[in-house]
C-alpha cells in the first residue's frame, strides 16, 4: 500500500480502491520534515517532524473533510490536489493536518449518500438506530477526530473544515455554516478566513446540529465549518479555477505562511441569522416553489413555502431566505434552514 501511494501520490485513487477499509495501517516519513500516517480508507494524517522550541504552542491541528457526501466532488478533487501537493513534497506541512474523505463507497456510487446521511449521525446520532455502512463510518470518523485532536499539543488551536457543494445553485456562491456557539462569541478572524478564501457569506447556526461541524465544534473547540463551495457536479466535471482562492488560502494555512487577514469587517462579508430548522412532521410534505429556486431566495412575510401533513408552513419573520431545501428528507429531518439578516452577534 505505501509503496502504491508513493509512486502514485494519488490518495484518492487508493481510496476509491479500497472503499471500506485498507488491509492494514500504515505510516512513513516523508524527508526529513514530515511524519505521513494512514489510519484508514481516506483517512491520512500529516504531522511536521522538526518541532521548534516553544513551537508547541503555534503548532495548529487542522481537519480537512470532504466526501461526506459522495457526490460533492470538487472539495474531493481539491482535498486530493493538496494531499497530493504534501506526498510530492511540493508543499510541506508546518502543522498538524488530517485529511479525511468521508464515504468513498457514496463516491464510487456518484451518490449524496447510500443508505442514510452521513451529515445527520454525529454526535452519537450512529448510535440511535439500526446499523448500516454510514453509522459505522460516522463512529470511525468521530474517533478519528477524537485522537487527532486529544494528540494537538496543549494551547494548540484546533480547525475543521468540513468541504461541501450544494444540490442547487445560490445567490452566493460560497458560503459557511458556523455551528452553534452555545453563546461563545463569533471569531472575527475566521470570518475573515473564510472570506479571503472567496467564501463571503456565513450562517450563524440557532441550534445543536448531528453535522460534521457541530461535532468538532461542540466537542474539541474547534474552529469549525461547514462550507458550501459551489454546486454539486460529477468528479472530473469541476471548473477547478472557482477555487483557486481557497486552495491558495489552505496552502497558506497547511504551509504556516502567512495569511494576511484584515481586521473583521462586518461590510466585507453577508452574515445571516439561521432563524429556524423546519423539519418534514408528514410523508406529503412538499414546498409551494420550484425546484430550481436558487439557496437564499428570500419570501415575505406571510408567504406559504411548504404544506406538510395539511399543515401550512408560512414566512413567519418580515422576510427569511431559505438554503437547503429538500423535500426528499426522511421525517424528522430538516426540510429547509430559513435566514434572517444576522443582528446583535458578538465577535472577537
Ligand atoms: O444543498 C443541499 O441541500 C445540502 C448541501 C449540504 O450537504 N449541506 C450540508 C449542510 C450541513 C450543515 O447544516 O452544517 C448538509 O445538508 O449536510
Ligand atoms: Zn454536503
Amino acid at each position: 500500500m505505501q509503496d502504491t501511494l508513493m509512486l502514485s501520490k494519488d490518495f484518492l485513487q487508493l481510496t476509491l480502491d479500497n472503499p471500506v477499509s485498507l488491509p492494514a495501517p500504515f505510516d512513513f516519513t516523508l524527508g526529513q520534515h514530515t511524519q505521513v500516517s494512514v489510519w484508514d480508507t481516506g483517512v491520512i494524517q500529516f504531522e511536521p517532524l522538526a518541532k521548534q522550541e516553544g513551537e508547541d504552542k503555534a503548532l495548529k491541528s487542522i481537519v480537512l473533510s470532504s466526501a461526506v457526501h459522495g457526490n460533492e466532488t470538487a472539495p474531493i478533487e481539491l482535498c486530493n490536489q493538496l494531499i497530493t501537493a504534501l506526498l510530492s513534497e511540493t508543499l510541506v506541512a508546518r502543522h498538524r493536518v488530517l485529511f479525511l474523505i468521508g464515504n468513498p463507497p457514496a463516491i464510487l456510487n456518484g451518490t449524496r449518500f447510500v443508505e442514510e446521511n452521513l451529515n445527520r449521525l454525529f454526535s452519537g446520532a450512529h448510535a440511535k438506530g439500526e446499523s448500516n455502512a454510514e453509522r459505522e463510518r460516522a463512529e470511525k470518523l468521530e474517533q478519528y477526530v477524537d485522537s487527532f485532536f486529544n494528540a494537538a499539543p496543549e494551547g494548540g488551536s484546533r480547525y475543521h473544515y468540513d468541504l461541501h457543494t450544494a444540490i442547487r445553485a445560490s445567490k452566493h456562491e460560497k458560503f459557511a455554516i458556523y455551528p452553534y456557539p452555545h453563546g461563545a462569541p463569533y471569531s472575527g478572524e475566521q470570518i475573515m478566513f473564510l472570506a479571503a478564501c472567496g467564501i463571503k457569506t456565513v450562517l450563524f447556526h440557532h441550534e445543536p446540529t448531528t453535522t460534521f461541524s457541530y461535532f468538532s465544534a461542540h466537542g474539541y473547540q474547534a474552529h469549525a465549518f461547514t462550507i458550501e463551495l459551489g454546486k454539486v457536479m460529477p468528479m472530473g466535471q469541476n471548473d477547478m479555477t472557482r477555487f483557486i482562492e481557497v486552495k491558495e488560502m489552505l496552502t497558506r494555512l497547511v504551509s504556516g505562511r502567512d495569511l494576511e487577514l484584515g481586521e473583521f469587517d462586518a461590510s466585507q462579508v453577508n452574515l445571516y441569522q439561521v432563524n429556524r430548522s423546519i423539519n418534514k412532521q408528514a410523508d406529503d410534505f412538499s414546498f409551494t416553489f420550484a425546484d430550481d429556486v436558487e439557496n437564499f431566495t428570500a419570501f415575505p412575510r406571510g408567504y406559504i413555502l411548504a404544506k406538510d401533513g395539511g399543515k401550512e408552513i408560512k414566512v413567519e419573520a418580515e422576510s427569511e431566505s431559505i438554503v437547503f431545501p429538500n423535500a426528499n428528507v426522511p421525517v424528522g429531518q430538516r426540510t429547509v434552514l430559513c435566514l434572517v439578516p444576522a443582528k446583535d452577534y458578538r465577535v472577537v
